[in-house]
């Protein structure tokens, strides 16, 4: 378990901003923590982070209490906070030499150009850092963030204010990230399509308290009723042939498959008999329009409540 949180609650001058929050995560998952303005996101991740205490309630974060053992802690995550500052009129080069040095670290030649390229930097890695894109910013917040190679990231809001582009670029980034080098990722955002094409499992948070805490594609199916699915293959050849009872192929465009799943059988169980069968699956994407009429749902019922 990467990430253990529980019953957690908090006050600031007196104010309760937390009440009853909880989270779970697993190693190489990225989470999606989610909530409308206010709700306590940020607060909840400065408390994972150590950097504020609790008044009661569990949190674990990697075996450690943040607070506690802060120091082990900042060793094994990384953190990218939603104004993340720079000076200017270094490169990205010279920023991230200069950051490793902070941390006691000399990165070597190689060590550099795969640092630059694990972000897409590498093209403009020798340019003033004011001369960088939202985006460009971004990603060099992920190469500092990077710096120790942590199996846990811990990001803000990384696509706010981006263009689409910008925004695809992370998205790839993170991606990559958590197939290929299996870095746990929680993400605190109000952007749903973020979620939707990264995220595996969601938290809503909303007025400080939990409302809603699961495997995405469970929720959309147990919440909304969603039974139609839209699936990325490694290679579509490998999803020919015989499906398992209750999944019907509806169409096939580009590198996507078009799914139904019949009432009664939980997409996970789904998608672990398309895996026996041989299928590598990249994405899957809810096509029931589910991430946003769940969240609107839950977080519109509780303010009525
Ligand atoms: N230092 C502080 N002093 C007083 N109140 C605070 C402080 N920090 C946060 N709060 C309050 O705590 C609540 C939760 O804030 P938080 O920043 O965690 O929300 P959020 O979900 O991250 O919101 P956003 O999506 O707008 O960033 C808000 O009502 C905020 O006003």
């Amino acid at each position: 378990m990467l990430i253990e949180v529980a019953d957690l609650k908090l006050s600031i001058h007196a104010n309760p901003v937390l009440s009853d929050v909880r989270l779970t995560m697993q190693e190489g998952e990225i989470y999606g923590l989610l909530g409308p303005n206010g709700a306590g996101k940020s607060t909840t991740l400065s408390v994972l982070t150590g950097l504020r205490a609790a008044d009661s309630g569990k949190v674990n974060v990697m075996g450690l209490a943040p607070l506690r053992q802060k120091r082990e802690l900042h060793g094994k995550i990384g953190v990218l906070a939603e104004d993340s500052g720079f000076y200017g009129w270094m490169s990205a080069h010279g920023y991230l030499h200069w950051m490793a040095r902070l941390y006691g670290r000399e990165l070597s030649a190689d060590e550099m150009v795969r640092r630059m390229e694990q972000v897409g930097l590498s093209a403009a890695n020798r340019q003033a850092i004011k001369t960088y894109s939202c985006g460009m910013k971004q990603r060099l917040g992920l190469a500092r963030a990077l710096l120790n190679d942590p199996p846990l990231l811990i990001l803000d809001e990384p696509t706010n204010g981006l263009d689409p582009r910008g925004r695809r670029e992370i998205h790839d980034v993170l991606l990559a990230l958590s197939r290929e080098h299996g870095v746990g990722i929680l993400l605190c955002t109000h952007l749903l399509d973020d979620v939707d094409r990264l995220c595996s499992r969601i938290g809503i948070i909303h007025q400080g308290k939990t409302l809603l805490e699961g495997v995405l594609t469970e929720l959309l199916a147990e919440k909304t009723g969603a039974s139609r699915y839209r699936l990325r293959v490694a290679s579509p050849g490998t999803a020919s042939g015989a499906l398992p009872q209750g999944v019907n192929l509806l169409a096939q465009e580009g590198g996507w498959l078009h799914l139904d799943i019949a009432p009664g059988i939980h997409p996970d169980a789904a998608w672990r008999a398309l895996f026996a069968l041989g299928w590598r699956i990249i994405e899957i994407r809810s096509e029931d329009g589910g991430l946003e009429a769940l969240y609107l749902g839950i977080t519109e019922t509780e303010v009525a409540a």
